[in-house]
């Protein structure tokens, strides 16, 4: 700009930030929530808070891994070219405790994971044996075993004061059955982030509701609401705020009791888009608008000290920006250290002919096939075109600038069923 030249503005000011930027600006405002005590059978997917060391040897107790007999080892060995018989002093369930040890020539029957009794030092599994009948007190030992046969020792797998499971780990279900099996009830996590999910505009009507003129119905707070889950928070829908700033305003006043507050629409430069009025007003807003395709006006900020991420009404901008975006902060609110996408090389085997000046997130389904990522993509792209995203596994990333991809060229590919790295 020249010297005593007046900046005119356009309305909302064109400046766009990078997708690189917006989402360091929004990281660098996120923290890892909490740590709480949760119930075993809540903490699938969230991160493990301190490290997990056992407090008993785990097996128990030495104990077997057949249904067969304990016995002495040295018994199983055939005496004068004869087999060994036995005389079978008793019977261990599992969860019992035998009341006498076997004694040399004898032995007791014994079902997998029952305790080894005293005085015997292996197993021979049942179909290993032979007896008469089912009460006969004489069973054949039909094969030599060796001391230890068939016993699970005592802290095999974890040992008392061991080190099992570490602090920032996230919690899956074999997890889970290894804190069960420590008598963990409940565990040190990072909290589940709560997220509140607002829908806004007058034109926008509840699932339940028939259509009318110029009404459609509200799909953003319904797919969010799935996307905030899927991403491992809980999601609560707080329905529609009317274009009206008051009604934003009360909507906002539920929205600020949780962690982190997603609304879709009201962000761009209509008349009616008031979200990033009422963020002014009552909070601060950080950024406004990304060099991004679908997503452009998107709003970050918060509202009494609560993040709130301001998506695009259109649909599929507001699906897209919140993986860019959303996922990586509620993964990073529940501790996660892995945050991001994957991005790999991809064949495009259909292009890409649309011309973007903004860098466009392509939706497009990606296959392994004869050695090659292969992307083709899912029609018309349009940020209003719902159907873009069905079968959509990944986002072809087409450089800022108008750049087009010929029929069977290279480019990076974002994958969303991919796990964060
Ligand atoms: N003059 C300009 N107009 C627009 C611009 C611009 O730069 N200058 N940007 C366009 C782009 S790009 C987008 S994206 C949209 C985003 O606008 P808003 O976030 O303000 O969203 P709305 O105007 O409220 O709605 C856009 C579109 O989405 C539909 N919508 C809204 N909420 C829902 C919902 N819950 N479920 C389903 N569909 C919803 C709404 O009816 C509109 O069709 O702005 C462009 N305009
Ligand atoms: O930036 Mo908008 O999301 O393309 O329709």
């Amino acid at each position: 700009m020249l010297a005593g030249e007046q900046c005119i503005q356009p309305r909302g000011n064109l400046h766009m930030i990078s997708v690189e930027e917006a989402l360091d600006r929004i990281l660098a405002e996120i923290q890892p929530l909490n740590v709480v005590q949760a119930p075993l059978p809540e903490v699938q997917g969230l991160v493990l808070a301190q490290d997990i060391v056992a407090q008993e040897d785990i097996p128990p107790f030495a104990n077997s891994a057949m249904d067969g007999f304990a016995l002495q080892s040295k018994d199983s060995k055939p005496h004068n070219g004869k087999l060994p018989r036995l005389r079978i002093t008793g019977s261990i369930a599992a969860g019992y405790v035998a009341e006498h040890a076997v004694e040399e020539g004898t032995t007791m029957r014994i079902m997998t994971g029952a305790p080894v009794p005293p005085g015997a030092d292996s197993v021979i599994q049942v179909e290993l044996t032979s007896t008469e009948s089912s009460d006969s007190p004489w069973v054949e030992i039909q094969q030599e075993v060796a001391p230890g046969n068939n016993i699970r020792p005592a802290g095999e797998d974890m040992r008392r004061g061991q080190k099992v499971l570490t602090r920032g780990q996230t919690i899956g279900p074999w997890e889970i059955g290894i804190l069960a099996t420590l008598g963990y009830a409940t565990v040190p996590v990072v909290r589940r982030p709560r997220v509140a999910i607002l829908g806004t505009g007058d034109e926008v009507i509840d699932i339940h509701e028939p259509l009318q003129p110029g009404k459609i119905r509200n799909s953003n707070s319904y797919l969010l609401e799935a996307a905030v889950r899927a991403a491992g928070a809980e999601a609560h829908r707080l329905g529609v705020a009317r274009d009206t700033v008051e009604s934003l305003r009360e909507k906002f006043t539920e929205a600020v009791q949780y962690d982190l507050i997603l609304t879709s629409g009201g962000v761009s430069v209509g008349d009616f888009d008031l979200v990033k009025d009422i963020m002014q007003e009552q909070g601060k807003m950080n950024f406004w608008r990304i060099n991004m395709r679908p997503g452009k006006p998107v709003a970050f900020g918060q509202i009494k000290g609560i993040p709130l991420l301001g998506l695009p009404g259109n649909p599929v901008s507001s699906a897209v920006t919140f993986e860019l975006f959303g996922r990586p902060v509620i993964r990073k609110m529940s501790g996660h250290a892995q945050l991001l996408k994957p991005q790999i090389d991809v064949t495009v085997e259909n292009g890409v002919q649309e011309k973007a000046m903004r860098r466009h997130y392509v939706r497009a389904h990606v296959v392994w096939h004869n050695g090659h990522f292969i992307a083709r993509t899912t029609g018309n792209q349009g940020s209003h075109i719902m159907t873009s995203l069905l079968n959509a596994n990944a986002l072809v990333i087409v450089p800022e600038g108008g750049v087009t991809i010929a029929p069977g060229a290279q480019a990076k590919a974002m994958m969303l069923d991919w796990p964060e790295v």
